[in-house]
């Protein structure tokens, strides 16, 4: 591990960017005045939940309490905002309601926490407009209604109409355009538009954790939103010193270079991008050079398993975790590294034994001395679960919003916001 080329220009571009979109001061949560006023809140409660839809991660919802408090105890009324997972409008949807992270809130705030079983309906409008002071009402899934990912202006209206003010709390999301993020916030120009506590502490630690990286910088990138976060690879490479691909990601690259792929989560419309990483990456991208498989993804603790080599996996197999050569080849760059990112796990870390490789890299992570940024809804529930969540140095809540922040790219949902 001698070589550990960087690209100026681009490290340059970052620190410009981070410098100009970040630290501009936004009025926050505490400045505005709440008392009998409505904060119609952005939160990310897009939280990890099992098959019975129990809730198996709450990082989220305790992260976004200051802020949920700073209105509450000044004797406002707050109204919650979320997504959850990615509904599609079919059958299934249930699964994707708000009301388990509406029932874990009121645990954790130990009072009555309301829930509208719609977001502009009826039943939203009646339980808003009936809030007192000091209660929160949760409205369920934005999702759910098609104009929150288009960014439509009347369902925005609508949202914005029902309160004085607005919060963005929401770090997760803070990289996506969708109509509570942006369109909302548009449409209450002239009140009050400011930051909440995660998201103001969120950008504030990345920035200066990634603006001046001590090296090796190494990014660790997996999980199962490859189409999202596949094309962050390109900028990784300009400014870290090693990116280390597990999870599904992986067998796209697999795929790219002529590998079987059996039945695993590929996406065959990247293999081109996959191959120009692989032609511009050189050694700095490195790829699992073995896998652990398992032939039913919904008994993986029953089914056929096997470790075989990287781009062999047969036809009747799905690969489901980097295996144990790849993990010891991760653990030595990432032991050697002075700051590492690391956005989604290296398998199906839910199911054991495809924790192993997510485990191995934690653990490394425990056994180094680098600064670690672990982000992602999942990633946490990751270290948490596994053990490792006092081992690094922050747990971010947002995956696909700090790799955006390691990117550059500027938060339009945050941009608008007021200045303090
Ligand atoms: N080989 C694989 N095949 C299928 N799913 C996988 C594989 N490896 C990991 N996963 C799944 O990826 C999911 C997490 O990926 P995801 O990209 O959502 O990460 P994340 O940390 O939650 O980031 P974000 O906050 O951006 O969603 C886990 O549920 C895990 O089971
Ligand atoms: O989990 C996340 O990264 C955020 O909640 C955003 O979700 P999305 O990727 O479905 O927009
Ligand atoms: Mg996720």
């Amino acid at each position: 591990m001698g070589r550990w080329p960087i690209l100026g220009a681009e490290i340059d571009l970052i620190q410009h960017n981070l410098g100009v979109s970040r630290q501009m001061a936004k009025k926050t949560i505490d400045q505005i005045d709440v008392q009998d006023k409505t904060v119609l809140m952005r939160v990310d409660f897009n939280v990890p939940l099992d098959e019975s839809l129990a809730i198996t991660d709450d990082r989220r919802i305790r992260m976004a309490l200051p802020s949920i408090k700073s209105v509450i105890d000044r004797g406002g009324k707050v109204i919650l905002m979320s997504h959850l997972g990615r509904p599609t409008g079919g059958e299934g949807d249930e699964k994707y309601s708000l009301a388990p992270a509406a029932k874990r809130l009121g645990e954790l705030l130990g009072s009555t926490v309301h829930f509208a079983t719609d977001t502009v309906g009826d039943d939203a409008s009646a339980k808003a407009s009936s809030l007192a002071a000091g209660e929160v009402l949760v409205l369920e899934n934005l999702r759910f209604n098609p104009g929150e990912k288009k960014g439509d202006a009347e369902f925005a209206g609508k949202l914005a109409a029902m309160a004085d003010a607005y919060c963005n709390d929401a770090f997760g999301t803070c990289h996506r355009k969708d109509a509570s993020m942006v369109a909302v916030p548009e449409a209450m120009a002239g009140k009050p538009r400011v930051v909440g506590h995660l998201v103001a502490k969120e950008i504030q630690y990345l920035t200066d954790a990634i603006s001046k990286p001590e090296r090796p910088f190494v990014a660790i990138l997996g999980g199962a939103k490859v189409s999202d976060k596949i094309n962050v690879i390109n900028n990784l490479l300009g400014i870290c010193d090693a990116v280390l691909i597990g999870g599904a990601m992986a067998y796209t690259f697999s795929l790219a270079s002529g590998g079987k792929v059996g039945n695993s989560l590929v996406e065959k419309d990247k293999v081109d991008l996959a191959k120009e990483l692989m032609a511009k990456g050189g050694d700095k991208l490195q790829l699992p050079v073995d896998t652990h498989c398992g032939d039913d993804f919904g008994n993986i603790a029953g089914c056929n398993k096997k470790v075989v080599a990287a781009g062999e996996i047969p036809d009747d197999m799905e690969g489901l975790d980097i295996g144990p050569e790849t993990a010891k080849k991760y653990a030595d760059v990432i032991k050697s590294a002075k700051t590492i990112v690391w956005n989604g796990p290296m398998g199906v870390f839910e199911k054991p034994p495809m924790d192993e490789g997510t485990k191995a890299v934690a653990q490394a992570i425990a056994d180094g001395d680098a600064v670690s940024i672990i982000g992602g809804g999942d990633s946490a529930a990751a270290v948490d679960q596994l053990g490792f969540a006092d081992d690094v140095s922050h747990v971010s809540t947002g995956g696909g919003a700090s790799l955006a922040m390691l990117e550059g790219q500027a938060f339009a949902a945050v941009d608008l916001l007021d200045e303090a």
